[in-house]
């Protein structure tokens, strides 16, 4: 049974958004300088941007991805699913996105953005990366870079007045390089590991 709910995934190609939301953006504002003409329409040789699609987790190869900053764990095909399914039906607040290798079939970057409604800021929304990640191959070819970019001016075009993200202090150059800014601290208690 969970074969076929698979399967008809497939045949739909089912994106957790729609990939004309990315098409849309102009980055043309962006203050952040992408080396080698690397952009959102052309990332790399053979390389596209574009939303995650259910398919990504039959290739094996979006999983694997997400291994390498070891945040894991152990999981099952039908967890996966669920929580696909679930992203893609709370309307505009799930974006993740993906870079892949077409020929070699491969994700080789993903980020995230989370799109928090408020009411304060006359009912504004905040836009929150997460999960950033370039492939161990593929690092140093701005791709990260691009990522980020695109999470910012992805937010903008879904109205949040502000994109924020968290990280370890050794990836603080690295945001730094995309303009981001340190803006007080961050406090968090842990419920596991
Ligand atoms: C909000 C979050 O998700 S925090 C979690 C961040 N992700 C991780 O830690 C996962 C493991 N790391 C990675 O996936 C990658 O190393 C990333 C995403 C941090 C960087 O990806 P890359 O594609 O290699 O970065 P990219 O090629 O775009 O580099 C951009 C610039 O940042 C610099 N840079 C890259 N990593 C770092 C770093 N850790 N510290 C400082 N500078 C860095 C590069 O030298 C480059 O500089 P340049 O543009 O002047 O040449």
């Amino acid at each position: 049974m969970l074969h076929v709910i698979i399967i008809l995934i497939q045949v739909e190609n089912n994106y957790l958004f729609d990939p004309n939301l990315l098409e849309e953006i102009c980055m043309n504002e962006t203050t952040t300088y992408l080396k080698g003409g690397v952009s959102l329409s052309n990332p790399g040789e053979g390389l596209k941007l574009r939303p995650l699609s259910a398919d990504d987790f039959a290739k094996g190869c979006y999983l694997d991805l997400l291994k390498q900053p070891n945040l894991v764990g152990q999981i099952f095909t039908e967890t996966i699913l669920s929580r696909f399914n679930l992203m893609k039906s709370t309307p505009s607040t799930y974006f993740i996105f993906v870079i892949e290798d077409l020929e070699k079939q491969k994700i080789v970057a993903s980020a995230t953005v989370v799109v928090e409604r408020k009411f304060i800021h006359e009912c504004s929304s905040r836009g929150r990366i997460e999960d950033v990640v370039v492939d161990e191959g593929y690092r140093g070819l701005q791709l990260g870079k691009l990522l980020v970019v695109v999470g910012e001016f992805l937010s903008k075009k879904l109205g949040c007045y502000k994109t924020s993200l968290e990280c370890s202090d050794g990836k603080v150059e690295f945001y730094e390089k995309v303009g981001f800014k340190i803006d007080g601290k961050h406090m968090v208690k842990r419920f596991s590991s």
